[in-house]
C-alpha cells in the first residue's frame, strides 16, 4: 500500500453520477496522477491518499485510491484556490480573492465560527455570509461522509441517501450496526449492509446481524403479501440468509419482541412471528370492523315502491341478491358487495347511492388506485377519489406515509364506498379505517375472484370468509353473451370450464404461435397494424400487453424493449436518457412502479394554467414521456388522468416502460384492449386467477396469443399463492367474544 500526501492542483476528469474523479496532486518531490472515488474534492485541498499504483497506456503511473484523507488547505493560497473553484455555490474567483485577502489564513475559521465577518467585504450581505457558513460546513460534512461510505463499497446515490438520512451522525451508525441501513434506507438490501458489517469487522454471528436478518426475511415476505411467517419456516430462510448455522433462534427473537419489533402469535395452532406493525394494523382493523358494524345507526326506512321507482328509472328488474345489497346497505353499518364481472356491482352501487342522496346523506366514493378511482367517478356519475386522497396523503416515504386524516381528524361522511376493494393490501385498510368514525358506513364492492393485493395481506377474502361482515355475493350475469364474450369467457374460467378459442366471437381471440419468437412477432403486428384497423383506433393507445412475468423472452422487460424498438424507434426528433440499463425515449409509454408520496403533480388547462395540483404518483399509474430535458436533468411524464410530473434524472429508478405490464400491475385497470402471450411456465404462477384477472381487464377486446395447452392448464390451476395473513382469525376473536 502506497501513501501518499499534497495538494490538490487540478481536477482532470469528475464523473457526476458516481464521484469517479481523476486529479493531479503536488506532493513535496513529485506531481502525480491519482484516481479513483473522491467525491466533491478541490483544487486546493491538502490529502493523503492511500491506494496501490498502476500504470495506464496512455496515462502513464498512476495511484488508485483505496482511501483518501481530507484536510482543508492552511495557506491562503491555497484557500483562494479552493474558495474560487466553485467548491461553494456563490463564491467565484473574485469573490474568493477579496475574502482571503482579508482574512488570509484565517479564512476558513471565520467561515465557520464568525460567519457574519463575512459581510464586511463589499458584495457580500449579511445573508449571503450566513448562506457561505452552511454551505461550507454542509458540503464538508457530507462529502466527508460520501468518502467514508464510499470506502465500504456503497455508490455515490446510496451514499447521499445515507447522508441525508443520518447526516454526521452516519459514522456511529454505520460503524455500530450498519444493518441499520438496510432498514431505513430504499434499495439498500441486506446483503449489502452485511458487506459492509463484514468490512467493519462485525462476527457473523453478532445479535446484531442474526436480528437484522430475521426482520429483512420478514420485510421480504411481506413484500410476497405474508402479514407473518410460521416460525419454522423463518428460522429456515433465515438460516438460508445468514449461510451460518444458528442454534439458538430464541434468543434473538426474545431481543426483537424486547425491543418491540416483533410479536409471536399463535394462528390456527401454529406459532407464527409478525413484524409488530402488521399484527397492530391486523388487530385494529379487526376490532374497527367491529365498531363499525355494531354502533346503532339511524335506520333508513325504504318502500318497495322506492326501489321499483329506480327500477323504471334505470329500465331494469333487480334480482334478489341485488334487492337485498340495497336494503342492506341502508341498514347496516358494514357491508361487502362482491361479484365478477357483468353481475351488476355498479348498477347496485348506483341505485344504492341514489337512496343515500334521496336521504340527503353524505355519500363519499374512493377506490385504491387513481384508474379504479377515475373509472368509478365515470361509472356512478359522481366524484370518486383516491383512497390516497380521501385520507388526504401529506407525504412520508414507501411505508411511512403520513395522512392527515386518521383517528384524530376523521373522514366526514354518512357513507364510504370503496371499490376495487380486492386491491386493499392490510396497511392501506388500517389507515382508511382509522379516518372513519363508527357512525359512518361502509360499503366494500369488489370482486374476490382478483388476484389479492400487491400489498400485504388478503383482506377482502378474509372479510369475506370470517362470516362476520354482511356479504352480498352477486352471481347472475348480465351482460348477455352475444355483447360480450369477455365476460362470458371470465365466469367460465373461474369455474374451471375451458373457453372457445374458435374466434367464432366478436371481441375475444386466440392466434395460436408455439414459438417464443413467433409470438413477439405476431403480438408486434397485432398492436402495430391489425388491431388498430380493426377496432378503429389511430394508434397503439388503449392496447395494453399483459404477461405474466417479468423476465425471459416474453417477460416484461423483454416485450418492451421489443415495443419500443418497434412502436417508438429511435429518431434524431427524440431526446432519450439512458438510466442504469433502461433506455427512455420522448413518446415512450411509461408506469410509475413505486408509490410516491411526495412528488408533485399539476394539471394544466389548454391555455397553460394549473387547473389542480398535488403530491404523489402510486404505484401502476401510466403515462407518457412528453419531454427530456438534458439540461434540466427532468423528465416530463404526462399520466393518463392529465396530471403531469417532472421527474429529476436521479429519480428515475421509479419509472420503467410499460408497453407490456404485469398481470399483477394491471390489477384495478381497464384497458378498451388487451393482449395477452400464454407461454409455458411456473405452474404456481400460471394459475386460474392470474388468467381470470388478466381477461378482465379489457374492456372492448381480448386476444391471446400462444398455445392453448397452457391456457386449459391455467384454467384447471387452482392453486394460488398462499398468503399468510391473520385477518380472519382475528375477526373471529373480535366477533365471537364482544
Ligand atoms: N338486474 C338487472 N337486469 C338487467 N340488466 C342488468 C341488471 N343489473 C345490471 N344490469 C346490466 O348488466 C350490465 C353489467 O352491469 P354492471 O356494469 O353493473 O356490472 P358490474 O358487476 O359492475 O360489471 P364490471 O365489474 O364488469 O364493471 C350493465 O349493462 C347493466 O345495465
Amino acid at each position: 500500500m502506497e501513501r501518499i500526501e499534497g495538494t490538490v492542483e487540478d481536477i482532470i476528469y469528475r464523473n457526476e453520477d458516481n464521484g469517479y474523479t481523476v486529479l493531479t496532486v503536488a506532493t513535496k518531490d513529485d506531481e502525480l496522477t491519482v484516481v479513483g472515488l473522491m467525491y466533491g474534492i478541490t483544487v486546493g485541498e491538502h490529502i493523503i491518499a492511500e491506494g496501490e499504483y498502476a500504470s495506464h497506456n496512455i496515462y502513464g503511473k498512476q495511484l488508485q485510491v483505496t482511501h483518501i484523507e481530507t484536510n482543508m488547505p492552511n495557506e491562503a493560497a491555497a484557500i483562494e484556490r479552493y474558495l474560487g473553484s466553485g467548491a461553494i455555490k456563490g463564491i467565484g474567483p473574485s469573490l474568493a480573492t477579496k475574502i482571503v485577502d482579508r482574512f488570509k489564513e484565517d479564512t476558513f475559521f471565520t467561515i465557520e465560527s464568525e460567519p457574519l465577518k463575512l459581510a464586511e467585504i463589499k458584495g457580500i450581505s449579511e445573508k449571503m455570509a450566513q448562506n457561505i457558513a452552511t454551505i461550507f460546513y454542509e458540503q464538508r460534512s457530507m462529502r466527508q461522509v460520501v468518502i467514508f461510505l464510499q470506502e465500504y463499497g456503497l455508490s455515490l446515490t446510496y451514499a447521499l441517501k445515507i447522508y441525508g438520512e443520518y447526516k454526521e451522525r452516519t459514522y456511529d451508525i454505520v460503524k455500530k450496526n450498519p444493518y441499520v441501513l438496510a432498514e431505513d434506507i430504499q434499495g439498500i438490501s441486506f446483503r449489502m449492509a452485511d458487506d459492509i458489517a463484514e468490512k467493519i469487522g462485525i462476527e457473523k454471528t453478532s445479535d446484531f446481524r442474526m436480528m437484522a436478518a430475521i426482520k429483512h426475511v420478514l420485510m421480504r415476505s411481506a413484500l410476497d403479501g405474508h402479514t407473518y411467517l410460521e416460525r419454522e419456516r423463518l428460522i429456515e430462510l433465515t438460516t438460508e440468509l445468514l449461510i451460518i448455522e444458528v442454534l439458538d433462534f430464541d434468543h434473538a427473537f426474545m431481543n426483537l419482541q424486547l425491543n418491540g419489533h416483533i410479536m409471536i402469535e399463535e394462528i390456527e395452532g401454529k406459532v407464527c412471528i409478525f413484524l409488530t406493525s402488521f399484527d397492530n394494523m391486523e388487530k385494529y382493523i379487526a376490532a374497527k370492523l367491529f365498531e363499525l358494524t355494531h354502533v346503532s345507526l339511524e335506520q333508513h326506512d325504504y318502500t318497495d315502491k322506492e326501489i321499483e321507482n329506480i327500477e323504471k328509472e334505470m329500465g331494469i328488474c333487480f334480482d334478489e341478491n341485488q334487492k337485498n345489497a340495497i336494503t342492506q346497505a341502508l341498514t347496516c353499518g358494514t357491508l361487502v358487495i362482491t361479484g365478477g364481472p357483468g353481475t351488476g356491482k355498479t348498477t347496485t352501487l348506483n341505485a344504492i347511492i341514489k337512496l343515500f342522496d334521496e336521504r340527503r346523506q353524505e355519500v363519499l366514493l374512493a377506490a385504491p388506485t387513481g384508474r379504479a378511482a377515475k373509472r368509478m367517478s365515470e361509472t356512478t356519475g359522481q366524484t370518486a377519489k383516491t383512497i390516497h386522497r380521501l385520507l388526504e396523503i401529506s407525504g412520508g416515504a414507501e411505508g411511512h406515509q403520513r395522512f392527515e386524516r386518521n383517528e384524530d381528524y376523521p373522514i366526514e361522511a354518512d357513507v364510504i364506498i370503496i371499490d376495487e376493494t380486492s386491491m386493499m393490501d392490510t396497511v392501506l385498510t388500517y389507515h382508511l379505517l382509522k379516518a372513519i368514525v363508527p357512525g359512518t358506513r361502509v360499503i366494500f364492492v369488489g370482486d374476490q375472484d382478483q388476484l389479492p393485493s400487491v400489498g400485504p395481506g388478503n383482506v377482502l377474502k378474509d372479510i369475506i370468509h370470517s362470516g362476520y361482515i354482511h356479504t352480498v355475493k352477486l352471481q347472475q350475469i348480465f351482460r348477455q353473451a352475444g355483447e360480450s364474450h369477455i365476460v362470458v369467457n371470465a365466469h367460465k374460467i373461474n369455474s374451471g370450464e375451458m373457453i372457445d378459442l374458435t374466434n367464432n366471437t366478436k371481441d375475444f381471440f386466440f392466434v395460436r404461435r408455439q414459438d417464443p419468437r413467433h409470438v413477439i412477432g405476431e403480438i408486434i403486428t397485432l398492436i402495430k397494424s391489425r388491431l388498430p384497423k380493426f377496432a378503429g383506433l389511430e394508434s397503439f393507445e388503449g392496447i395494453q400487453i399483459l404477461t405474466p412475468t417479468r423476465k425471459g423472452l416474453l417477460g416484461v422487460d423483454n416485450l418492451n424493449l421489443e415495443l419500443q424498438k418497434n412502436l417508438n424507434p429511435p429518431s434524431k426528433d427524440k431526446t432519450e436518457k439512458l438510466y442504469g440499463t433502461r433506455l427512455f425515449r420522448e413518446g415512450d409509454k411509461v408506469m410509475q412502479i413505486k408509490n410516491n408520496y411526495n412528488i408533485s403533480w399539476r394539471i394544466m388547462s389548454d391555455y397553460g394554467f394549473t387547473v389542480d395540483e398535488g403530491l404523489g404518483v402510486f404505484n401502476g399509474d401510466m403515462g407518457q414521456i412528453v419531454e427530456i430535458n438534458l439540461y434540466t436533468e427532468k423528465i416530463k411524464v404526462l399520466f393518463d388522468d392529465d396530471r403531469m410530473v417532472y421527474y429529476e434524472f436521479k429519480g428515475l429508478d421509479e419509472l420503467d416502460l410499460a408497453y407490456a405490464v404485469t398481470i399483477h400491475k394491471s390489477q384495478g385497470s381497464e384497458y378498451p384492449i388487451v393482449i395477452m402471450p400464454m407461454f409455458k411456465g411456473p405452474a404456481l404462477l400460471l394459475n386460474r386467477n392470474l388468467l381470470y384477472t388478466g381477461i378482465t381487464r379489457a374492456k372492448r377486446y381480448v386476444v391471446l396469443v400462444g398455445d392453448e395447452q397452457v391456457i386449459m392448464q391455467m384454467i384447471h390451476n387452482k392453486r394460488e399463492m398462499l398468503r399468510n395473513s391473520a385477518l380472519k382469525q382475528r375477526l373471529l376473536e373480535v366477533f365471537s367474544v364482544k
